[in-house]
């Protein structure tokens, strides 16, 4: 059995899943994966910081009220929030990063990721920031320093289609995608569909845990225009950056565009798309689209989300799964825990012999 020790940057929706997965299912995973988590630090804006060698109950953690400041009151706690000190000092082998999503210039997260890989940390993030804007950068900087950077969850939530891609469609002649890949804006399209207004759909959204922190950036197509980038990027071989991608949401979309498209057979869908041109470049874009009713993505509702990728050998090959949600998140958080056990030098010699 190996346990890892992991640091948690941001204890918001997705990393209290976490640490409440943590808290109920550690004996499985021993069993079935031969790993354990052991969290020894966690830092977040409004409850401070705290540092724990031997560990810090997982439970304890999500079951207690915390009040601002409230890690002060932990061993080891403090009001503030030094993440830099967390990152770089706490004895971990695996840095989480679940902070918020900043669309603009993807910091605090980047210096975040900086801070655990050049202290020779592993980093696994939801954060689509450091991913969409600093990838080069970050892949770099952890292969000089023998460690992994992975971001699954960062498109499409806890729906494997990053890894899916790049390792079970290597050699179909991946040339484009076209999905639904924003679980707020999905469910607002539904709710609007069913008589709800944009601001309580939101609003609804958010208390599902399903929005960013500034919900703009799901119905403007921000959030969507990052995964297009990261997508085209992993994926297409592009070197897109988010000024790249044009960009449409739903905010421009009324009650009355929504129903006469149900009238007439059609469904408003948010699709961000990218495809190889003839001279190699990419062209991408992020916007509203009336799709008819028997379209593969016009039936998927809710914060689903669903991707088709388009290729030479076997034409579109779709693929569906959660688009957001605390849980759904936290368990892209653990996929890429396990990606990075899986990887181990031992693991692989084992496979081999
Ligand atoms: N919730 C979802 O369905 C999904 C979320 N994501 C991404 O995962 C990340 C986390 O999402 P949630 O947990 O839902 O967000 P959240 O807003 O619930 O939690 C973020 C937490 O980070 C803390 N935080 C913000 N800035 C900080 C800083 N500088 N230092 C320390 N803590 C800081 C906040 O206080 C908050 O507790 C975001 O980047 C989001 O875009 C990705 C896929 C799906
Ligand atoms: N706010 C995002 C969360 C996942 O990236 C969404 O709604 O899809």
């Amino acid at each position: 059995m190996i346990q890892y020790n992991i640091a948690l940057i941001g204890f918001g929706g997705v990393n209290r899943a976490l640490a409440q997965m943590i808290a109920e299912n550690n004996d499985r995973w021993n069993a079935e994966l031969g790993l354990r988590l052991n969290i020894v630090a966690v830092t977040d804006l409004h409850l401070g910081s705290v540092i724990s060698p031997n560990g810090i109950d997982a439970r304890l953690l999500v079951e207690t009220k915390f009040a601002r400041g409230g890690f002060a009151q932990l061993s080891g706690g403090s009001a503030e929030a030094d993440n830099e000190k967390v990152i770089k000092q706490a004895p971990a082998d695996i840095v989480v990063e679940a902070t918020f999503t900043n669309p603009v210039d993807g910091e605090p997260a980047i210096s975040h990721c900086r801070w655990a890989l050049e202290t020779g940390k592993h980093v696994v993030t939801t954060n689509k920031g450091p991913v969409a804007l600093a990838a080069p950068e970050l892949k770099s900087l952890a292969a000089r320093h023998g460690v992994k950077f992975e971001y699954e969850g960062a498109v499409m939530s806890g729906t494997p289609v990053i890894r899916m891609a790049q390792r079970t469609l290597a050699g179909a002649g991946l040339h484009g995608f076209e999905g639904i890949l924003n679980g707020t804006s999905n469910f607002v399209l539904g709710r609007m569909e069913g008589g709800l207004g944009l601001e309580e759909s939101i609003k609804e959204a958010q208390d599902l845990g399903y929005a960013e922190a500034d919900p703009t950036a799901d119905v403007e197509g921000h959030d969507v225009r990052l995964k297009v980038v990261i997508l085209a990027n992993e994926l297409l071989g592009g070197k897109l950056t988010p000024q790249d991608v044009a960009c449409n949401g739903i905010s421009g979309l009324t009650a009355a565009d929504i129903d006469a498209a149900a009238r007439e057979g059609y469904r408003w869908k948010l699709i961000g798309s990218a495809s190889v041109s003839g001279d190699g470049g990419i062209a991408a874009r992020v916007a509203p689209q009336r799709l008819p009713l028997d379209h593969p993505l016009a039936a998927v509702g809710g914060a689903v989300n669903a991707i088709s990728f388009k290729t030479d050998l076997l034409g579109a090959v779709t693929v569906t799964g959660p688009g957001a949600g605390r849980v759904e998140t936290a368990y892209a958080l653990l996929s890429d825990i396990i990606a990075i056990h899986q990887s181990r030098p031992s693991a692989n010699k084992k496979e081999a012999a």
